[in-house]
């Protein structure tokens, strides 16, 4: 069998390389914010993480690199070499920084662990500098997501959460028709910080309030609730609003007035919405076939009928039970996404 134990100057190799593209990436996003963009908040927080890694480059780090004999050095790809515009810069160069960041944390445990814990706080804060820079990579990120957890109450909604996060969720709604506002908003500003530590979107059910106070990436808002351009002018452009709906009508006039994106649904009965009517696989067939905006099939969608519904057309899928009810929310979430998307690393977009 194969020796799996790490050489040192192996190790202290990759946090060295990491180390350097990690301070690199930052560095270009520095400059829009300092010359492009001239907010001194924001150059100062690109700054203060180069920084803080620069302290973390150890000199034994810089002395193990070996440049005559890296591999890596003569390898380059295509997409290293085109930007088409400024966003796409500032994208490249934000993955660059979080994939260093995650690369320093992971290895980082082996020989740093203080590095490693620097590396963790810093892609958090990368992650609020990209939703700040580009307030767009939101949306484009909804179109990508494939599941959608809306929350129930339960004791443990954060442990649970937390494993689906652990899955590879990164789309989360927080539900609650029970609790009291003090309650909601608490359990809502918990969510929000850790779906921020994921790097997923957090959306609230009903309350644009709270969704507001927790300056949460968006609102689910139903049939009966406020127009989406009050929304809006609540909570600002950047945000993301979603609506429920049961039929094509409900459809043509979620787009009409300018939803992100829609629930369509229930496709089965649910006690989750007890007394609501299934809308079956005809209203999925419409919505694949007429849909201009991402849509997601919901009710009563679980391990044993998602493949059906994926089927029948269904490109993203949101459930509530599956998740929040299952004996294993990590493994359940990772089967639902394997399910949704056999080939997660594939290029191919969900939507046109
Ligand atoms: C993704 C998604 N789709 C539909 C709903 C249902 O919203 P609504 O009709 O307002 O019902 P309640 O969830 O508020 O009971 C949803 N929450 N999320
Ligand atoms: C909130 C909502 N809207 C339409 S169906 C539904 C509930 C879905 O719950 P479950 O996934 O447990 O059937
Ligand atoms: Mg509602």
């Amino acid at each position: 069998m194969q020796n799996l134990a790490m050489p040192e100057s192996a190790l202290w190799r990759i946090l060295d390389a990491n180390l350097d593209r990690a301070r690199e990436g930052l560095r270009v996003i520095e400059e829009w914010c300092r010359f492009g963009r001239e907010d001194q908040g924001l150059t100062q927080t690109c700054k203060e993480l180069r920084q803080t890694l620069g302290a973390r480059h150890l000199p034994h780090y810089r002395q193990a690199r070996n440049t005559a004999t890296d591999p890596g050095t003569t390898l380059t790809h295509s997409q290293e070499t085109e930007r088409s515009d400024l966003r796409d810069v500032l994208q490249v160069n934000l993955s660059r920084i979080q994939e260093s960041l995650r690369v320093l944390e992971e290895y980082g445990k082996l020989a740093d662990p203080g590095l490693a814990q620097v590396a963790k706080e810093s892609r958090y804060q990368v992650y609020i500098l990209e939703s700040q820079l580009l307030p767009q990579a939101k949306l484009d990120k909804l179109k990508q997501t494939p599941l959608y957890l809306v929350t129930s109450p339960h004791e443990n909604l954060i442990t649970i959460v937390k494993a689906a996060l652990e899955g590879g969720l990164q789309l989360v709604q927080y539900r609650d028709k029970t609790s009291d506002d003090q309650t909601r908003l608490h359990l809502a500003q918990a969510l929000k910080t850790l779906c921020q530590q994921y790097n997923a979107l957090f959306i609230l059910n009903d309350r644009v309030d709270l969704a507001l106070g927790v300056d949460a990436d968006g609102v689910h808002l139903g049939q009966q609730d406020i127009p989406i351009k009050l929304a809006r002018r609540i909570l600002g452009p950047d945000k993301i609003v979603g609506r429920s709906t049961t039929n094509p009508q409900e459809m043509e006039r979620a787009i009409a007035e300018g939803a992100d994106y829609i629930g369509v649904g229930p496709i089965y009965t649910t006690p989750t919405k007890p007394g609501k009517a299934a809308v079956g696989f005809d209203y999925i067939h419409y919505a694949q076939a007429q849909a201009p905006l991402p849509w997601f099939a919901i009710g009563g969608i679980d391990e044993t009928n998602i493949g059906q519904v994926v089927q029948a057309g269904a490109k993203q899928v949101a459930v509530v039970r599956a998740i929040m009810a299952a004996a294993d929310p990590q493994a359940t979430t990772q089967k639902l996404l394997q399910t949704l998307c056999p080939h997660p690393n594939s290029t191919h977009s969900l939507h046109r």
